[in-house]
């Protein structure tokens, strides 16, 4: 453990400081210009394997081509930069069940390197935390950039769902379109790592900070894109930590609980963690797509029948799963509650 001494809210014990992880040697890469490109059949069919691959490999790939405008990101980014480098007391005023908050994730104890504003994604936008304390600009801006990855990221479902050669295209992307649709955007700040002395060193390891736990995300889908400072790290099949070197023109995405469940099993949703050892800040955006609070998920019958009837998790409501969810620690396995007999046969 690591007690930092600056600043009441630095006297907190954060998780202790681990070995390097290694390079992730190949990320897939998938360019959604090929995909989308009119009379691009071959290519499509390509991306969606290619997607459809790294979902059950890793859980996880990087997308490029994205059509998300380089200015529209670099403006997000600096109205990030600007809303972290206000006075404490101004960024506590978006605080609340959703908005700012510092070194607390979740509310089951759960420390990290990292302060952030979570807000509620609506049919129009971002839900303001509190209206007078969202800086105007990074209200807009925000809205801007989720419709744009709102856009990207059902382009992205639809090529999941072609990949598992499921009838249905849109059966992913529908619930991420729904007006009722869960969806989150998370703007997560990692300070620069502290001075050496403010950090012991552990057994001649270089000095890590936990900025984010390991955990795996709730939802459907995530879509995330970074400055170019490192620090985000996944786990392997067989438990290995690799580190995902930063790409600020791509996104990455990951698969989400949810998904992992209506492919039965089949998509990965993927452990990862942030490590915070940069002189730099890292910025983080994530966008997470949801279903609806009432929408029942459970493994899609055709993917069951493939696997011989085995349906791996029992059907429950996104709400359910929520309060589940909401009472378990990050590092949890928040599945285990909802797989059947026939999930560890
Ligand atoms: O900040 C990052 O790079 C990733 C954070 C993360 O995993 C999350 O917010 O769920
Ligand atoms: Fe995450």
């Amino acid at each position: 453990m690591v007690v930092l001494s600056k600043g009441e809210l630095e006297q907190i014990a954060l998780p202790a400081v681990q070995r390097a992880a290694p390079p992730l040697a190949a990320v897939t890469e998938v360019d959604l210009s090929t995909a989308t490109a009119a009379g691009g059949g071959a290519g499509r069919a390509a991306a969606a394997r290619a997607v459809a691959r790294a979902c059950e490999e890793h859980g996880f790939f990087k997308v490029t081509g994205h059509g998300v405008p380089a200015p529209l990101l670099a403006r997000v980014e600096a109205a990030a930069a600007a809303f972290f480098a206000l006075q404490q007391q101004d960024k506590e005023k978006a605080g609340g069940p959703f908005g700012y908050a510092s070194k607390r994730i979740g509310c089951n104890g759960d420390l990290g390197f990292v302060e952030y504003l979570l807000l509620g994604v609506n049919a129009a936008g971002a839900a303001a935390p509190s209206a007078e304390a969202s800086p105007c600009c990074l209200r807009e801006v925000l809205d801007e950039y989720i419709a744009a990855v709102r856009r990207m990221t059902c382009t992205v479902l639809e090529l999941m769902a072609e990949g598992l050669g499921l009838d249905d295209a849109g059966v992913f992307a529908r619930l991420v379109l729904d007006g009722d649709s869960d969806s989150m955007l998370r703007v997560n700040h990692y300070p620069p790592r502290p001075e050496p002395e403010e950090v012991p060193k552990h057994g001649g390891h270089s000095r890590r900070l936990t900025g984010f736990g390991e955990h795996t995300d709730p939802q459907i889908i995530s879509v995330l894109r970074s400055n170019a400072v490192s620090g985000l790290e996944i786990s392997l099949r067989d438990g290995t930590w690799v580190a995902v070197p930063p790409d600020a023109s791509s996104f990455f995405v990951n698969v989400g609980d949810a998904l992992q469940v209506l492919t039965n099993g089949r998509f990965r949703s993927v452990r990862h963690r942030v490590m915070v050892s940069s002189a730099r800040p890292r910025v983080s955006v994530i966008f997470f797509g949801g279903p609806p609070p009432r929408e029942r998920l459970a493994p899609l019958p055709g993917l069951v029948d493939r696997e011989g009837g085995r349906r791996r998790y029992r059907e429950f409501t996104w709400r359910e799963y929520k309060t589940s969810a909401y009472r378990t620690k990050l590092a949890d396995n928040r599945l285990g509650y909802f797989e059947t007999a026939a999930a560890s046969s």
